[in-house]
């Protein structure tokens, strides 16, 4: 299970977990439309095809949701290994201002990024709009209430809670780090946990550090949660070896160059315009293009639908997931029958 926090790299993730998830045939749990009915709270019944009197077997479950983990018990099977990513709230609130500005009434009153930055009590009123983007966006989607005052018994309770379910806890800026810890952990190889980065914004802006230090205090709940998790996650890297690290970094990267000379037009991420397939064209949201890879038309059939499914955006990819398991539609029992065995678990 992946809680897929919002501007966190989490498409990206996605990518990895479809792939794998549609190579071996596992089951998803997945949402009617493409989230599970954010940013109200995750219930059982949002899962298409769950029903608690016949549940099928569930493998993977990974689209936006907020978490409630008394209700994704329910779905996923009580093996199942539950990881997330975060990112520092500071430039995660840079993404966030750009990509749901248009949504979020704090993002929206503000004229401009700097003056949110400078009073974000000025436009930020607790209840308002998809305010949960503008504050401790982090805390929010694990459930928690990010408008809480901060109080270290209080941040340290909702780190216990994540630290007691949450069997890894990946950074963002530390990517491929993170990408070697998930594959030690669930026993997968390196071709699994390649990825080109997705849903990434053609330009961002540069914080000052002043910013970058009011946008923490602003996101202090999210801060202290980044913070902690920035600590076990070096700790895990130590425990598995900084030597051993560094090289399966370098193999990873590798692997990456291998693959983007392989399968990819051109050497960088390119905007939507130039992107002829739909399958692979990136959703536009917000201020800024979301960039998207263009891939060699000159290959093999076989090589080209996996060097495809590399750069197959969430939506796309979840629909193409949706109509293997329901290619009847709903009803179709038979297909939740005879879902697969296999689980994503320890
Ligand atoms: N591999 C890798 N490494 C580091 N950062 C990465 C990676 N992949 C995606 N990204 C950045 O993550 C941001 C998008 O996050 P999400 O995909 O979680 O966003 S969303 O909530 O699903 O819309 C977005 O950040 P911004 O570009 O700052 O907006 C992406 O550039």
């Amino acid at each position: 299970m992946f809680l897929k926090t919002h501007k966190t790299a989490g498409s990206t993730i996605l990518n990895l977990l479809h792939r794998y998830g549609d190579h071996n045939h596992l089951f998803f749990a997945l949402p009617y439309k493409y989230q599970f009915n954010y940013p109200n709270s995750f219930h059982a019944h949002r899962v298409k095809g769950y029903n608690a009197s016949s549940r099928p077997h569930y493998d993977i479950m990974c689209h936006h949701m907020r978490f409630n983990y008394a209700e994704v018990r329910k779905v996923m099977p009580p093996d199942t290994f539950y990881f997330t990513i975060l990112r520092d709230p500071a430039t995660m609130a840079e993404s966030s201002f750009s990509y749901f500005r248009a949504v979020s009434s704090a993002f929206k009153k503000a004229p401009n990024f700097k003056a949110f930055i400078s009073h974000p009590t000025r436009y930020y009123r607790q209840g308002e709009r998809s305010n949960h983007y503008a504050r401790n966006p982090l805390w929010f989607d694990f459930g928690f209430n990010s408008d809480a005052p901060f109080t270290e018994m209080y941040a340290n309770a909702g780190i216990r809670a994540v630290k007691d379910t949450f069997h890894l806890v990946l950074l963002a800026e530390h990517f491929d780090e993170s990408m070697i810890l998930l594959k030690e952990e669930l026993c997968w190889n390196l071709d699994d946990v390649v990825t080109f980065k997705l849903n990434s914004r053609g330009t961002s802006r540069t914080l000052e550090r002043g910013d970058i230090e009011r946008l923490r205090s602003w996101n202090t709940l999210d801060w202290y949660l980044y913070s902690y998790f920035n600590r076990t996650f070096w700790d895990k890297v130590e425990h598995f070896g900084r030597e051993k690290m560094d090289i399966e970094v370098r193999k990873l990267k590798e692997r990456r160059q291998h693959l983007a000379k392989l399968c990819l037009d051109g050497s960088g991420p390119v905007g939507a315009e130039q992107i002829k397939e739909e399958a692979i064209k990136p959703f536009q949201f917000g201020q800024e293009k979301i960039l998207g890879w263009a891939v060699r038309k000159d290959l093999p059939p076989e090589v080209r639908t996996r060097c495809v499914r590399m750069v197959t955006p969430e939506l796309q990819y979840k629909d193409l997931l949706d109509a293997r398991q329901f290619p009847l539609g709903l009803n179709n029992s038979s297909v939740l029958a005879a879902t697969s065995r296999r689980s994503v678990g320890r």
